[in-house]
């Protein structure tokens, strides 16, 4: 079958492994940290300057005006969120800036890419481990151009799930992440985990070695990728209340079945969040 967006999607891989190996790079030096919407929202000139060069180089190898770009620091800049039917470009070129900052050693390239709102491919490039993650709609997961598959255990009491902790840290939003934590915790599953990336998770995720992840408050740009992954691996994504993913919705489940996903859904205790195309919909 014709694969039309099959150029795109190599460069993307191309594009995050150059964009791994600056990341390193820059882990060698000092680390200058500024913050963003609060104290512990880090942001470092090696997150700009390489996000700078992913979207340099796409837009010089498919040309200005054509494509679209949601980029985190582009956003973060005042940029719009918006994704609309053009192809777009979905990136957040280090995902796990707090674990680059700190040297633990999960830090992610993460490059998904749409057109007509649906997601086409997905690339995550763990740097520090060297894991290359890809997977294109309709063709499988794969780790350093081996399959992968979501894990096929069904028992929620001999799964690890994973969630996290974000960077809102209001009272009412950490006792209710918490309070979910503690109900996943005493079901009892074998564990609960985080890497710091939600796009590292996703890829955890597809490669088995959990169950699910699930996080209220991640962006677009942390999961467009890890999205295509998961569901390419045979695993799938709901939102939290059980309803259908939604991209900019900031609310997300992503599992390896179907009966993991809704056991979790039981116990997640909702809180809102503001859409990440908030501002577009209001007008
Ligand atoms: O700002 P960054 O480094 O790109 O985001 C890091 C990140 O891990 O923080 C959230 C923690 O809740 C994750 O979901 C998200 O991927
Ligand atoms: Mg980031």
């Amino acid at each position: 079958m014709e694969d039309p967006w099959k150029r795109e999607f190599e460069f993307a891989v191309e594009v995050a492994r150059k964009a791994g190996a600056e990341i390193r790079k820059a882990g060698e030096s000092e680390i200058r940290v500024m913050t963003k919407s609060c104290t512990v929202d880090l942001v470092t000139k090696t997150d700009e300057r390489v996000e700078k060069i992913i979207i340099g180089s796409l837009k010089e190898e498919f040309g200005e005006g054509t494509h679209c770009f949601i980029g985190e620091e582009s956003v973060a800049k005042g940029e719009a969120c918006v994704l609309t039917d053009k192809p777009t470009w979905i990136i957040d070129p280090v995902d796990g800036t707090t674990n680059f900052v700190h040297g633990f050693p999960f830090v992610a390239v993460s490059i998904g890419f749409a057109v007509n709102k649906e997601l086409e491919f997905g690339v995550v490039y763990s740097c520090l481990e060297d894991k290359m993650y890809k997977a294109q709609k309709g063709k499988g997961a794969f780790c350093n151009d081996e399959p992968i598959q979501v894990s096929d255990v069904q028992d929620i009491k001999k799964s690890i799930i994973i969630s996290e902790h974000g960077v809102d840290r209001s009272p009412e939003k950490v006792t209710k992440i918490f309070s979910t934590m503690q109900k996943i915790l005493c079901i009892p599953v074998h564990g609960l985990r985080g890497s710091g990336t939600a796009a590292t998770n996703m890829c955890l995720v597809a490669c088995g070695a959990v169950e699910a992840f699930f996080e209220i408050g991640i962006h677009c740009w942390d999961i467009a990728a890890g999205a295509v992954i998961v569901k390419e691996a045979g695993g799938l994504l709901l939102d939290v209340n059980g309803g259908p993913f939604d991209l900019m919705s900031r609310r997300m489940v992503s599992a390896n079945s179907d009966t993991i996903a809704q056991r979790i859904i039981k116990e997640i205790e909702i809180f809102p969040v503001v859409r990440d195309d908030a501002l577009v919909q209001k007008k």
